[in-house]
């Protein structure tokens, strides 16, 4: 079934998804995998021709997972580790993907998550730093506005820490900007990219839609209100889910949409840039170390960290409400571990 050439044509949705113009292959690890993200995100990371093995990691459920999808006919060998099994997960392991963590009930914000997840994403991150302390960290869990300082600082604590290796994934938020903006001016989200800045929850997503050709010209109520879905989609979909979890499709989608991309740069393929929370400079004057903007992924992780460039005043307004709120999750994450 993915074959070269029909590898081709299922990577056709989006052109940046799956490419795999690199000869090089990686070891990728997903813990987390047993859960309604881990799942699906397996199944695509089994199909992205630039992964070389898959080890699936979950406290519950991973070897049944693995022994599914390990018949995929695609090259990759995967192998699925029980509770006791962490060590081995992450041995020779290259790119480590977290969406390990409970995810939001209705009524629920992600900083609600923060009790339970923290330990859940600092212990992972300890395991990293013991058996693969030079693997790129993919972290998805919730709120990934303090999980990444989590995992950044518990690196740090163990005299790990890389800048250049660390991720909080928002491509979620870029994967809807798009697919929303799409919507609203009748166009195919092929041609409707949006940078997305700030970080991963509410009023910290800021979409810079005036830097869109087909974003620029909204304006009045339809801007905010597409403004106010890019921001608020997980609620739609936890709403929608009525107690049973949110976002995991589109997720895992947005989740190996990112891998494959941090792989194209790791295999040295020029130019791979999308929106990722890092370590960054940004903003850093104002106390604020850790920020999403368009990177560039190179052969080591984080090449370039672009500037946001020219904001309009409404996308001015939408950066005074993100810092601060965004600061006091960075420094919820970080006093965890401190
Ligand atoms: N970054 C983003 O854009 C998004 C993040 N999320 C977040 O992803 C996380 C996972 O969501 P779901 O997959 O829907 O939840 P889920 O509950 O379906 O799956 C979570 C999995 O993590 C596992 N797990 C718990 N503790 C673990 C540990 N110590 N080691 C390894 N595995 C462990 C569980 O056994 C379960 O299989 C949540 O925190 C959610 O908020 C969800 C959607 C988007
Ligand atoms: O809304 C949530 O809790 C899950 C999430 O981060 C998203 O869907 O963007």
């Amino acid at each position: 079934m993915f074959s070269r050439s029909v590898a081709r044509v299922w990577a056709a949705p989006s052109s940046r998804f799956f490419s795999a113009s690199a000869a090089h292959r990686t070891k990728v690890a997903v813990l987390g995998a047993g859960g309604g993200i881990g799942q699906p995100l397996s199944l695509l990371l089994k199909s992205d021709p630039l992964v070389t093995s898959l080890s699936l990691y979950d406290i519950r459920g991973a070897p049944g997972v693995a022994a599914d999808v390990s018949h995929v006919d695609t090259g990759s060998e995967v192998n699925g580790y029980a509770a006791d099994q962490l060590d081995q997960a992450l041995e020779g392991v290259k790119v480590v993907v977290i969406p390990a963590g409970v995810p939001r009930k209705p009524g629920m914000t992600r900083d609600d998550l923060f009790n339970t997840n923290a330990s859940i994403v600092r212990d992972l991150a300890s395991a990293v730093a013991r058996v693969a302390p030079d693997a790129h960290i993919l972290v998805i869990s919730n709120p990934v506005n303090s999980t990444v300082p989590i995992v950044a600082g518990t690196l740090e604590k163990a005299g790990v820490f890389n800048p250049r290796h660390v991720f909080g994934v928002t491509t979620l938020d870029v994967v809807r900007a798009a697919r929303f903006l799409a919507a609203v001016a009748g166009a195919s989200p092929n041609d409707t990219a949006v940078t997305v800045v700030g970080g991963h929850s509410g009023p910290t997503i800021v979409p810079l839609l005036s830097q869109s050709s087909h974003g620029k010209g909204i304006t009045g109520e339809a801007y905010d209100k597409l403004v106010h879905r890019i921001q608020f989609g997980g609620d739609e979909v936890v709403k929608a889910k009525d107690g049973a979890g949110s976002a995991t499709l589109s997720m895992a989608y947005a989740g190996a949409k990112f891998t494959n991309a941090l792989l194209r740069g790791l295999n040295g393929e020029k130019g791979v840039i999308t929106p990722t929370f890092v370590k960054s400079p940004l903003f850093e004057d104002q106390g604020i170390d850790f920020f999403s903007s368009n990177v560039e992924l190179g052969l080591d992780g984080v090449k370039k960290i672009h500037p946001i460039g020219q904001l309009s005043a409404a996308e001015e307004g939408l950066l005074a409400a993100c810092l601060p709120e965004l600061k006091k999750n960075i420094e919820k994450g970080k006093a965890f571990v401190a």
